[in-house]
């Protein structure tokens, strides 16, 4: 497994480095000379292989003993380093968004299905349909979901918004998140998941959005996505809490998930029935065993 980007921010590069801790082989792959070093003392911490230096993607991937990449750069780079790698017969592993467009993903995925190669956008918290692979809370939200307990779905709710008091500690000022050319925006940044100045005000870019879904069954969906949620009360000087939980409104009662981002930090299943008691769980490991508390993908 060769990583294309050490994405060493907000992607967190302890996981990184253990997930892919049993592969054969780890390479990393970094632009800049000034990364180099970064992706070397990256390399060192995680007992990387090898790692290729400036303008090195290419040759990573021409590296024939890589199997497997795993392409952590920004949005707008996904699409045409996912369909370099399936060309060069690698197994991909993107960061969400898989691409800028709809087009673009599905020449991915007819790509990857033509070569017999493995597709997989890293997003745990909306991968739930396979029963047993990505996060155990998520996999246990939808078991309860789809339990029937509470009876069919009427509405889900999602909320991923940071403060504008702590934006600025997740996002810096030149965080390609801000950048309409790497495919930057809340939108496609949070909002896959699921606007107020913000230090960086930079154009084209959405900062927070309200979608209303209305879906071909009697489902509706709502999700608020913000980079910088305003506070409330006079002058918006009360700052909001981190909004982070998905909430599905079933006919007898509610099930709620909240930290569905990071669940092995914490993470809490809160299911309220109209008629009887509200009960609550957390989930780190799968019912067999497997997992481990710092798995997150
Ligand atoms: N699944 C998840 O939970 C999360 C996913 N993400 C996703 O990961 C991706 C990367 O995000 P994040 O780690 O925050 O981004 P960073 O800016 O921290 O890292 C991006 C990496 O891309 C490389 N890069 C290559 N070309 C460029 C360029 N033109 N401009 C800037 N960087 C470039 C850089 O590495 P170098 O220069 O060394 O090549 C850099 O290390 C995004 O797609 C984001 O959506 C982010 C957070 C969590
Ligand atoms: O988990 C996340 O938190 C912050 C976002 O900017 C990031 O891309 C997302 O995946």
């Amino acid at each position: 497994m060769a990583h294309i980007g050490v994405a060493t921010r907000l992607v967190n590069e302890r996981q990184c480095g253990q997930e892919t801790a049993n592969a054969d082989l780890e390479c990393s792959s970094s632009r800049y000379y000034v990364l180099i070093r970064e992706a070397e003392s990256y390399a060192k911490k995680h007992r990387i292989a090898r790692t290729y230096g400036t303008n090195r993607y290419e040759s990573l991937l021409k590296d024939s003993e890589v199997d497997a990449v795993y392409i952590a750069l920004p949005n707008g780079l996904h699409h045409s380093w996912a369909l370099r790698a399936l060309n060069h017969g690698k197994h991909v592993l993107v960061e969400k968004p898989m691409a800028n467009t709809a087009e673009e993903c599905r020449e991915l995925i007819s790509l990857a299905e033509s070569k017999g190669l493995v597709l997989l956008e890293a997003i745990h918290y909306t991968c739930c349909l396979h029963p047993s692979r990505f996060h155990p809370a998520l996999q246990r939200f939808k078991e309860i979901v789809a339990g029937g307990e509470l009876g069919a779905i009427k509405r889900v709710k999602a909320g991923f918004a940071v403060p504008s008091v702590i934006s600025g500690l997740f996002f810096l000022k030149d965080d390609v998140r801000f950048d309409f050319s790497l495919g930057g925006g809340v939108m496609m940044d949070m909002g896959e998941a699921t606007a107020v100045g913000h230090p960086a005000d930079s154009p084209n870019i959405d900062k927070s959005m309200n979608a209303h879904l209305v879906l071909p069954s009697s489902v509706s969906g709502d999700l608020y996505v913000d980079f910088s949620m305003p506070g409330w009360g006079p002058f918006g000087m009360i700052p909001r809490a981190l909004k982070t939980a998905v909430v599905v409104e079933l006919e007898e009662g509610t099930v709620e998930l909240t930290n569905f981002p990071l669940p092995h930090i914490f993470n809490t299943i809160t299911i309220r029935p109209k008629i009887g008691k509200k009960r609550t769980e957390s989930v780190y490991r799968f019912k067999d065993g497997r997992g481990e508390e710092w798995w997150t993908t």
